[in-house]
């Protein structure tokens, strides 16, 4: 059994430099991923949005979630993804690079776990499971 930590996800992650440097790989390799691309919607964002400020931003992001001192100042998940119309499968393609970035970078089984769990909280903001017309407003 190991012994129960008491730091925070974001210290045990390496704070902000070892963040920052995940984020940029990561999305190096999925802003060129042929299987996210395929959906033209994601393909016109992603060469319309300069790379630096989206990993500026998913780097706030990431350290706020996990505990870190920085405030996200972006946009929200919905308001950010909505027009993509992202489907269930490309999903499973953003989890699977995540998942190589994070091996790669050797990221202990239960900090993974715990990263995959953030994450997972905001795939029903992202995902278009049905026809826009058919989501509530507001
Ligand atoms: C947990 C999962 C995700 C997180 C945390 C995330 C994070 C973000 C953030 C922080 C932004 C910038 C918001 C802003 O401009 O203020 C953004 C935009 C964007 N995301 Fe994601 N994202 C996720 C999943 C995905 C997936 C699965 C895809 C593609 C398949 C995707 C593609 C994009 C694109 C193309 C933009 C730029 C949209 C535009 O400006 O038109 N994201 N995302």
């Amino acid at each position: 059994m190991s012994t129960p930590s008491t730091a925070s996800l974001y210290e045990r992650l390496g704070g902000v430099y070892a963040i920052a440097a995940v984020v940029d790989a990561f999305i190096d390799r999925i802003m060129v991923n042929p299987k996210l691309n395929a959906n033209p919607l994601v393909d016109e964002a992603h060469h319309r949005v300069p790379k630096a400020g989206f990993k500026y931003l998913v780097t706030e992001m990431v350290c706020m979630a996990t505990g870190g001192p920085q405030r996200y100042t972006g946009k929200s998940m919905a308001d950010s993804h909505r027009h993509l119309k992202i489907t269930p499968a490309e999903w499973d393609v953003f989890a699977q690079d995540f998942k190589a970035v994070l091996d790669q970078f050797k990221v202990p089984e239960r900090e993974q776990q715990e990263l995959f769990e953030l994450v997972g909280t905001t795939r029903g903001d992202i995902v278009m499971e049905e026809a826009p017309s058919a989501r509530k407003a507001g």
